[in-house]
């Protein structure tokens, strides 16, 4: 007989990582093609009440960029530090993708920027979207974006824009600007109004994309290739605020999201395992010794654990749990 899908509960790693990262503001994960984990981080950075102005400009600029690392490069098993490079790039890291040459795909919402950087330590800058400092909502100007998804069959890239924009937009994979959708984009046909769309993940084995429609506490997914609606996980349990996603394949595809502290509901802090076929909510989880205090963002490695980058925390949780029972 083949896997059954045993999902048992996702618990606590400790201690992980084994020695400090000395991270700042945990904004954005992701995986290399070796599946070791990508952090992006905040250094020494804020992002506070007085960060911007009411046109959303960067308040900061003074500071300069940040000298940290924000680029860690950790294996999986015991967190020690592989590769650590952003050094002086950037003013406030936010989300973070790898593509196939594991370049690293990276939004900073002070820049109102996506940045393609070499993955290879070299920091090198192989293209940008969007004026530095500049906010805006054409095709070549983005406000606070937060985070970018990678199409792996066609290259294509799509850009979650922002927080101060609703929209999602897609690119080629050197930048050129094919569409969007959204409100407060040219196509107003779609029943999509975002409220900070947060977080976005690429389904392979779907070809959809998938959005973390933060304040409307919802999850929306997309045809890929026209952008066509496909479907909404909204649940009750998240609160009203989902901050992020990511997606396995395995059994008929998982949902992995983190939800948000909502000003209007109490809901605890917690991590979600959802069945995307049956929108069910098979497992969630949280660090049971300290809450989560902003889960920011979450992916899963290819043996099963889950990572949890904290903003308010300044920290990386992982979980794990005995996932896969094989039947005989
Ligand atoms: O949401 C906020 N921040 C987090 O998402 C983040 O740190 O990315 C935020 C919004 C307004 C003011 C201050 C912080």
């Amino acid at each position: 007989a083949g896997q059954t899908l045993d999902q048992d509960h996702l618990e606590l790693v400790s201690p992980w990582p084994q020695s400090s990262l000395q991270l700042g503001q945990v904004s954005g994960l992701a995986l290399d093609s070796d599946s070791n984990l990508v952090i992006f981080h905040r250094g020494d950075h804020h992002w506070g009440a007085d960060s911007f102005n009411s046109q959303a400009r960067y308040q900061q600029r003074a500071l300069g960029p940040i000298q940290q690392s924000t680029i860690l490069v950790v294996d999986p098993g015991k967190g020690n530090i592989l590769k650590a490079s952003g050094r002086n790039m950037f003013y406030m890291p936010h989300g973070i993708t790898t593509d196939k040459e594991n370049n690293y795909w990276v939004t900073d919402v002070a820049l109102h920027q996506v940045l393609k950087v070499s993955g290879d330590g070299g920091d090198r800058t192989l293209l940008t979207i969007g004026e530095a400092f500049i906010p805006g909502s054409d095709s070549s100007h983005l406000c606070q974006p937060t985070d970018v998804a990678v199409d792996t069959h066609t290259g294509n890239i799509f850009v979650s824009d922002g927080y101060c924009n609703s929209r999602i937009l897609k690119f080629s994979a050197d930048g050129k600007y094919l569409s969007e959708w959204g409100a407060g984009s040219s196509d107003r046909r779609r029943r999509v109004a975002f409220k900070v769309p947060h977080s976005l993940v690429f389904l392979p084995d779907r070809r959809e994309v998938c959005v973390a429609d933060r304040e409307n506490g919802r999850i929306q997914c997309f045809i890929a290739e026209t952008g066509e609606f496909v479907k909404e996980i909204k649940k009750e349990e998240f609160g009203g605020e989902v901050f992020a996603i990511s997606y396995s394949p395995a059994g008929d595809g998982l949902i992995f999201a983190v939800n948000g502290q909502s000003p209007y509901r109490s809901a605890p802090l917690r991590g979600f395992v959802i069945n995307y076929s049956t929108k069910d909510i098979l497992d969630t989880f949280s660090p049971k010794t300290e809450e989560f205090m902003m889960p920011h963002d979450i992916v899963e490695t290819r043996d099963g654990s889950v990572f949890v980058g904290d903003a308010g925390s300044k920290s990386v949780f992982k979980f794990t749990s005995e996932k896969f029972h094989r039947s005989v």
